[in-house]
């Protein structure tokens, strides 16, 4: 059993005048065999997040635990943890066997249980074919593997993912996600998977943790987070084109209070023949379907829409109309919904 608390988790680096907070009070409950993702704009917390639960880097305040135990204090290599990074840090003299086997062999492991190890975990990344060659011999995502491999043959109670897709081509990114999740399938181990792309995360995250500036903004499904955004930064982080969000001009149509700012999805406008007077500026066509981006006012409002309807022209002015039931309302002031 392998749940991961996050109480209060603060970083700062420096000292005296040359403090700088980092990660102000993060708390999250995982559960054991879940997989998380921690999402967020470049700069946000997410990596130092993930190195604070690994021991990589220290805790400036909070707790963190690991199947029920407090690991504060605890080294990297007791913390029964397994990462798998971004450059897959795989040693470049040794077979892929070795790589495999290395973490194993340190620790004084029977070479026949290594041997049985390495085995299961190439059978699992089909990697079998590859276990004598060099890592300069291997793609990419051969690579990538590898340091999954690795990672797996260590038997953990967690895994920690950052960023490891962010060096593959846009194929091998998509191949690879579906490989992770049929690992966890597997395997069942509770991973905490950081990345900034949000699409990687809506596909990965059973739960995510949407990071802005140091701060949680949610903890929910991708369901929720896309459906509910409990803030108007995660509205307009997660999903792309991001969320319309109108400070004035059509809230009151809507009986919109004051100090509101109205949420709206691209795909829930309307084109037809009632709604809002807006002005096409742009159209951008992605084969199936399109974006036109629409001055509304003094503010900017993008529909997206589809080959069924016809597609205006620029400079037009058209109507569209929001679906009621797809609302979202936030507080202009905190940002948090209202
Ligand atoms: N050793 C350090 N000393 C001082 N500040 C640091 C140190 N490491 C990271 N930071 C700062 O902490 C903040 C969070 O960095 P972190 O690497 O966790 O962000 P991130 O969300 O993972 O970003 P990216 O996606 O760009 O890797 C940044 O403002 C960064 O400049």
């Amino acid at each position: 059993m392998a749940s991961i608390q996050l109480n209060n988790v603060v970083k700062k680096y420096g000292k005296g005048k040359q403090e700088l907070q980092v990660i102000h009070g993060v708390s999250a409950d995982i559960a054991d065999r879940e997989f998380v993702v921690i999402v967020g704009p470049s700069g946000c917390g997410k990596s130092t997040l993930l190195r604070m639960v690994a021991g990589l880097e220290e805790i400036s305040g909070g707790e963190i635990s690991i199947g029920g135990r407090v690991v504060n204090e605890l080294e990297p290599a007791e913390r029964d943890i397994a990462m798998v990074f971004q450059n897959y840090a795989l040693y470049p003299h040794m077979s892929v066997f070795d790589n495999m086997a290395y973490g194993l062999k340190i620790r004084k492991m029977p070479i026949a249980e290594i041997k049985q190890r390495v085995d299961k975990a190439a059978g699992i990344l089909e990697l079998g074919h590859l276990l004598d060659r060099k890592p300069r011999q291997l793609s990419g995502g051969q690579r990538q593997r590898v340091a999954m491999g690795r990672a797996i043959v260590r038997q953990p109670q967690v895994f920690l993912f950052d960023e490891p897709l962010s060096n593959l081509d846009a194929k091998l990114r998509v191949q690879t996600r579906l490989e992770i999740q049929k690992l966890h399938r597997e395997l069942g181990i509770t991973s905490l998977f950081v990345t900034h792309d949000q699409v990687e995360a809506m596909t990965l995250a059973q739960r995510m943790i949407v990071m802005n500036a140091g701060r949680m903004e949610q903890f929910g499904t991708p369901e929720e987070v896309y459906n509910r955004p409990a803030t108007t930064f995660v509205a307009s982080f997660m999903g792309s084109p991001p969320m319309n969000l109108l400070n004035h001009a059509p809230n009151a149509d809507f009986g919109g209070k004051p100090g509101t700012i109205l949420g709206i999805r691209p795909e829930h406008l309307q084109i037809g023949a009632s709604g809002w007077a807006v002005q096409v500026e742009t159209l951008e066509m992605l084969g199936a379907e399109r974006l036109v981006y629409c001055r509304f006012g003094d503010e900017f409002l993008i529909v997206r829409t589809d080959e069924s309807q016809a597609t205006p022209g620029i400079g037009a002015t058209i109507h569209v109309a929001p679906r009621a039931d797809r609302l979202h309302w936030f507080d202009a002031e905190s940002g948090r919904r209202c």
